[in-house]
């Protein structure tokens, strides 16, 4: 449960979850707190703490200090740290999953996945760190026309210094320690501002570092809305990065901050473009898969949580020969969804807010208004809403472009290839996007001619494994992810030049 045994003393006796600093669980001086809401119930299940801007001060000039000791810390010692986080993360998979279970609705196995996925990043990332900041690189002078060998060019990565982490609802510890690790691993220290929803799963991961026993000051994590502390936190002048995945905010955020690097995940409308030779079985299986719900695939951790995913499927563009077949297959496979409490581990779960729900809904009206083929009947019931496919969406519906985040995925029915690259390439988004044919060459060149990140072959979108590099364009996103990606940008490059009197071959 959360909040119990070792987690006891995130929570004080009003029931509402501390904020860490300086190496303590605290409560803020504001006296107020911030409810969670069980999208499930839509009741209030947990509280946390609404910290104040002085807090937020506090907290900035003890990362900045303790981030100078750390930067100190040999490579390996780091590393050993993260192992043991790493280890707590699994350890207290149970007690996470609650929180997510409670907080977000993401169902049961999903949950306690993104726990063990958690800690399978944080040690990959302790091996790469220990690897790629061992290294760096050596120049000299006379490789460049008009110099003779008299200057040593010594390269490494340095720390940037204070990190700001700023991870959404759907996977508030694994796009929490996506960014937490690479930070650490490379002599940063980290500020944590955890989503609203699925604050207290963050506090519990939080809390293993703490066991862990790194050092005070190093570690901190504030709660509050995004809304009310968040430009306090961004544009704090002792911020030296911020790493952030979420919606269009993250656009806003970009537009505010001063000269600091970013690294920004934000929205998508991953297409899936199937042709007329593609596997139509596979297919299918995928867009169920990457649009709607599918049980854990431990190998890639692949999870749809009802489509509150960047990279779930977001429109499938199908040929028109074999659309009919398609569709057919894709229903099947929806009518198999289990729909229900997170608890009961179904497939499809409640929407995060009611909010979301609403804008799903809407989208939903629009597209019957203007004529969409409705393959289920639309069902909602409270956060809850049922798998919906659309057959026969045209580019004047809403839900041709925007992204529902949740469980409701249009089908474009196309007559080339190159209309539905177009129709990609359109989309201010630009994350993922995945092709299914037999043609391995047609392939390639239609991954190449999508303005995307990733383009997959033969399967759904998917961030993980979380080592392969990972990147939204235009809207998307800022920069590059994956745990080697994360660790470099999270560096600076430091270079220091040996001059020497004469050229270094002058002697013998
Ligand atoms: N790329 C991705 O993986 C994700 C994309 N999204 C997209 O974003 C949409 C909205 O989802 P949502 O979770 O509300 O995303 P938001 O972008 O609103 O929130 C993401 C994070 O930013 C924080 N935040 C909110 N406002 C500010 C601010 N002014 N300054 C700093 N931080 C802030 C939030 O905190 P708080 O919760 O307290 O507001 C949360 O931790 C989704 O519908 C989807 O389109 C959402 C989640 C993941
Ligand atoms: O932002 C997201 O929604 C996640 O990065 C998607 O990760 P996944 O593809 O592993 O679910």
């Amino acid at each position: 449960m959360a909040g119990t045994g070792v987690f006891a003393e995130l929570v004080d006796g009003d029931g509402v979850f501390k904020y860490y600093s300086y190496g303590e669980w605290k409560n803020s001086s504001s006296g107020k707190s911030v409810p969670i809401i069980n999208p499930t119930t839509r009741q209030p299940h947990f509280k946390v703490q609404a910290c104040t801007q002085e807090e937020v001060d506090k907290l900035m000039d003890e990362a900045k200090t303790a981030q100078k000791s750390w930067a100190k810390t040999p490579l390996w010692k780091r590393a050993e740290l993260l192992h043991k986080a790493a280890a707590l993360l699994k350890e207290h998979k149970v007690p996470i999953a609650d929180c997510l279970v409670k907080e977000i609705a993401k169902p049961a196995k999903d949950a306690a996945t993104e726990a063990v996925r958690s800690g399978d990043l944080v040690s990959y990332c302790a091996e790469e760190g220990v690897r790629i900041l061992g290294e760096g690189k050596f120049l000299v002078s006379d490789s460049f026309p008009g110099n003779e060998r008299t200057k040593y060019c010594l390269t490494s990565k340095i720390p940037l210094g204070v990190i700001l982490a700023i991870p959404p609802f759907n996977y508030p510890v694994n796009l929490a320690v996506s960014k937490i690790a690479p930070a650490l691993i490379a002599g940063n220290s980290i500020v944590l501002k955890p989503p609203t929803q699925g604050a207290v799963a963050a506090l519990h991961m939080v809390h293993c570092f703490h066991l862990a026993g790194f050092p005070e000051g190093l570690i901190s994590c504030v709660t509050g809305k995004g809304s009310e502390i968040g430009d306090f936190l961004t544009m704090h002048p002792i911020v030296n990065c911020i790493s952030f995945t979420g919606g269009d905010t993250g656009i806003a955020i970009s537009k505010k901050v001063g000269m600091i690097p970013l690294q920004m995940e934000l929205g998508g409308k991953d297409a899936c473009i199937i042709l007329e030779d593609a596997d139509l079985d596979l297919a299918a299986s995928n867009i169920v898969k990457g649009g709607f719900s599918y049980r854990q695939d431990k190998s890639l951790y692949v999870v749809s949580f009802c489509g509150q995913r960047c990279t779930a499927v977001k429109v499938v563009l199908v040929m028109e020969s074999v659309a009919n077949a398609l569709v057919e297959k894709v229903k099947a496979k929806v009518a198999k969804l289990t729909v229900g409490p997170p608890e009961d581990d179904c497939d499809i779960t409640p929407v995060v807010t009611e909010s979301s729900a609403n804008f799903i809904e809407g989208l939903v009206m629009d597209a019957k208004q203007k004529g969409a083929t409705f393959c289920q009947e639309y069902k909602r019931e409270g956060n809850l809403i049922w798998p919906l496919l659309l057959d026969n969406v045209r580019p004047d519906m809403r839900i041709a472009w925007e992204e529902p985040f949740g469980p409701v995925l249009p089908v474009i029915r196309i007559t080339s290839a190159e209309e539905g690259i177009h129709h990609c390439n359109a989309s201010n988004f630009g994350l993922q996007g995945c092709v299914f044919t037999r043609d391995i060459n047609k392939a390639i060149l239609i991954s190449d001619a999508m303005e995307t990140g990733t383009v997959q072959i033969n399967s759904a979108p998917a961030r993980g494994p979380d080592h392969f590099p990972f990147q939204g364009l235009k809207d998307s996103g800022i920069g590059s992810q994956g745990i080697t990606n994360s660790i470099n940008m999270m560096t600076k490059i430091k270079t220091t030049v040996i001059n020497l009197p004469t050229p270094s071959y002058t002697m013998g």
